[in-house]
């Protein structure tokens, strides 16, 4: 079930840039889903996320549902940790936490996962995730308790996302942390890019369209805002669909 990932190779191929709008169960109630998602369907967006790094109330397996019944938009699980699983999606991003050296997000989480994933039929994306410093300490940050990779550190960045590259991951991801002060540098996002064949994720403290042109024109495939739909839903208007 390659589906998702197929899809992904394909827009890259064909030159469409592609970019998720991220829903945090949390600051999202079920009853605000049905006009967000119809201005997801009217803007550019190819893919909605679903996720946040801690969950206070397990609201993401009836938000899933919610999202499902007002678009055909991919919807795929970006979770924090294990708890966050549901077949209402269609995928997975199975994120190994690479940039830090903490075992339970490195592989312990994914091996606790696995029987509710046997229940179900998602399509599982292995996903190299790596932190960057952006100026504050972001809830990643803080969950992990791990530290993000310094933004001067560039060979090592690019050394990183090409080791997990060898390792099998399918997605290579450059976070700089959700609300981030400072998004992901463009000297960072080609260095990733010219190291790695597989498809560049780019994500936090992306504002204003003139930021989502830079992280593409640096070399991002996809690229996920959440903080900037979340705060000000009229984001969407600098976003509709342009293609
Ligand atoms: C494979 C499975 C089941 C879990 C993977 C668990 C790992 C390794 C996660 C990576 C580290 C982590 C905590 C990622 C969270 C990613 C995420 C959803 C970020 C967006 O959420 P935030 O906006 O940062 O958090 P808030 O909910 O606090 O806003
Ligand atoms: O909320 P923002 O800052 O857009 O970040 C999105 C995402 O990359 C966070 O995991
Ligand atoms: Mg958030």
């Amino acid at each position: 079930m390659t589906r998702l990932y197929n899809n992904i190779l394909n827009a890259i191929k064909e030159g469409r840039k592609q970019l998720a709008v991220l829903i945090d169960p949390d600051k999202m109630p079920v009853n605000s889903i049905e006009p967000f998602v119809n201005k997801v369907n009217q803007s550019m967006a190819t893919h909605i996320f679903l996720g946040g790094s801690e969950l206070q109330n397990n609201t993401t397996d009836t938000l899933a549902k919610a999202i499902k019944n007002y678009t055909d938009s991919p919807l795929i699980l970006f979770p924090g940790d294990e708890n966050q699983l549901t077949n209402n999606a269609d995928g997975l991003l199975f994120l190994s936490l690479i940039s830090g050296r903490n075992p339970d997000y490195l592989i312990g989480k994914h091996i606790k996962a696995i029987p509710k994933l046997n229940t179900m039929n998602l399509e599982v994306i292995p996903t190299g995730y790596i932190l960057i410093e952006n100026g504050i300490e972001t809830a990643v940050e803080r969950i992990s308790k791990t530290k993000p990779m310094l933004r001067k550190n560039t060979e090592l960045i690019s050394h990183t996302a090409k080791a997990g590259e060898y390792l099998g991951m399918k997605l290579m991801y450059l976070e700089a942390g959700s609300g981030a002060t400072h998004p992901v540098d463009s000297e960072i996002i080609s260095a990733v890019k010219s190291q790695i064949k597989i498809p560049l994720i780019v994500g936090g403290g992306i504002r204003s369209k003139t930021d989502l042109d830079k992280a593409y024109e640096a070399g991002a495939d996809l690229v996920v805002i959440g903080t900037a739909f979340e705060k000000d839903e009229t984001f969407f208007n600098q976003i509709i669909n342009s293609f």
